[in-house]
């Protein structure tokens, strides 16, 4: 649906200021009717991908392809074209605060000069879609941030795209008004198969509607691919980073503060247990302790859904005895079960 094609983009250059590299040679693939997230840090580059992706900013070299079209290559009237195509929801919602709940989704429709009777049957049932039926002459003041996301993704819808942007359409609301608008994102694509590209500095957005995703930093996309891989083994650092505060169990200061990379005689060892696919449904802490015996500690724990998939994670410790250490590589070995350890404890 979409695709960057070895895209870049600077800035600026032509006076004193030397030149920005905002893109340094992106090549990713949005795939028709899925949902899929460019995650990364502030300034990483995920607002002009997106900028890309409308036309409001041309490739300085490469291509974006959107819908089998080249958007560098339109012109205004194309461009206008490619816009009622793609529809785009904002982190601030970009309400116009004069007009009702009704009159901001019939604006772009009254843009596109459609009939006032044609704008009235499409309208209702696109406040009814995004649950707000009975809100359609309330102002933007009057409603909850929440809400005037959904009247934000109402408007989007209007004219029937076909690809639908979200520019940290989540950021600014709390976290169960978060979950519930990107419910209806899910529901949104689901039901009317529209694509979905969304750029977030959030991991728990990815996680919880992203199939795909691209990590991108200073201006380049260091990894890639579909969700759950990526949470559960992720390569790159920044990777790694942006998700140590989204996926798995924390270890408590306690634990962290005493942990050492080498053991010493009557240390326990540290091991992150990762369960997922297979190995989340077998009964393994109970296979643990029964081949290494009753001095297994269970320090942390937690099961979660990455990308509609069960990933757990479970941090226990056990003497670092090497007949201890041989029986539990034995379960590891059999099971499949991924491990890691995080240190030795006196
Ligand atoms: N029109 C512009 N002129 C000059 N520099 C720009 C322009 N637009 C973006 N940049 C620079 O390009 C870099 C990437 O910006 P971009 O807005 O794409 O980042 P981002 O990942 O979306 O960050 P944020 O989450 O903070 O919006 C930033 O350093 C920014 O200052």
């Amino acid at each position: 649906m979409v695709a960057f094609e070895a895209v870049t983009k600077t800035f600026g250059g032509n006076g004193k200021e030397p030149a920005f590299t905002a893109l340094a040679g992106v090549d990713f693939v949005v795939p028709r009717g899925g949902i899929s997230g460019i995650i990364g840090r502030s300034g990483a580059g995920k607002s002009t991908m997106i900028r890309l992706v409308n036309g409001l900013e041309r490739p300085t070299s490469g291509k974006v392809v959107v819908d089998g079209v080249d958007v560098g290559a339109l012109d205004e009237g194309g461009l206008r074209s490619l816009r009622r195509s793609v529809g785009m929801i904002f982190q601030h919602f970009n309400l116009l605060s004069s007009r009702t709940a009704y009159d901001n989704v019939a604006l772009p429709l009254e843009i596109s000069g459609i009939s006032k009777d044609d704008i009235k049957r499409k309208v209702g049932p696109l406040l009814d879609l995004v649950g707000l039926g009975d809100k359609a002459k309330r102002y933007p003041a009057e409603l909850s941030g929440g809400q005037k996301q959904r009247v934000g993704i109402a408007r989007a819808l209007a004219t029937e795209p076909k690809l639908l942007l979200s520019d940290e359409a989540t950021s600014a609301l709390d976290p169960e008004t978060t979950q519930s608008i990107l419910e209806l994102l899910k529901r949104i694509n689901a039901e009317l198969g529209l694509t979905v590209l969304l750029i977030t500095h959030e991991m728990e957005v990815v996680k919880t509607i992203a199939s795909q995703v691209a990590v991108i930093d200073k201006g380049l996309i260091v990894e890639q691919g579909s969700t759950f891989d990526i949470f559960t083994h992720p390569q790159h650092e920044t990777t790694r980073s942006l998700l140590s505060s989204a996926v798995g169990v924390k270890l408590p200061h306690w634990v962290t503060s005493g942990l050492k990379s080498e053991p010493a005689a009557g240390d326990r060892i540290l091991v992150r247990l990762v369960f997922f696919g297979d190995t989340a449904f077998q009964p393994l802490t109970a296979r643990l302790v029964a081949e290494i015996g009753p001095d297994v500690n269970i320090l942390a724990g937690t099961i979660e859904e990455i990308a509609g998939a069960p990933f757990g994670s479970l941090v226990v410790s056990y003497p670092a005895t090497p007949d201890v250490l041989a029986r539990a590589k034995r379960v590891y070995d059999e099971t499949g079960l991924t491990t890691e350890v995080l240190g030795y404890v006196a």
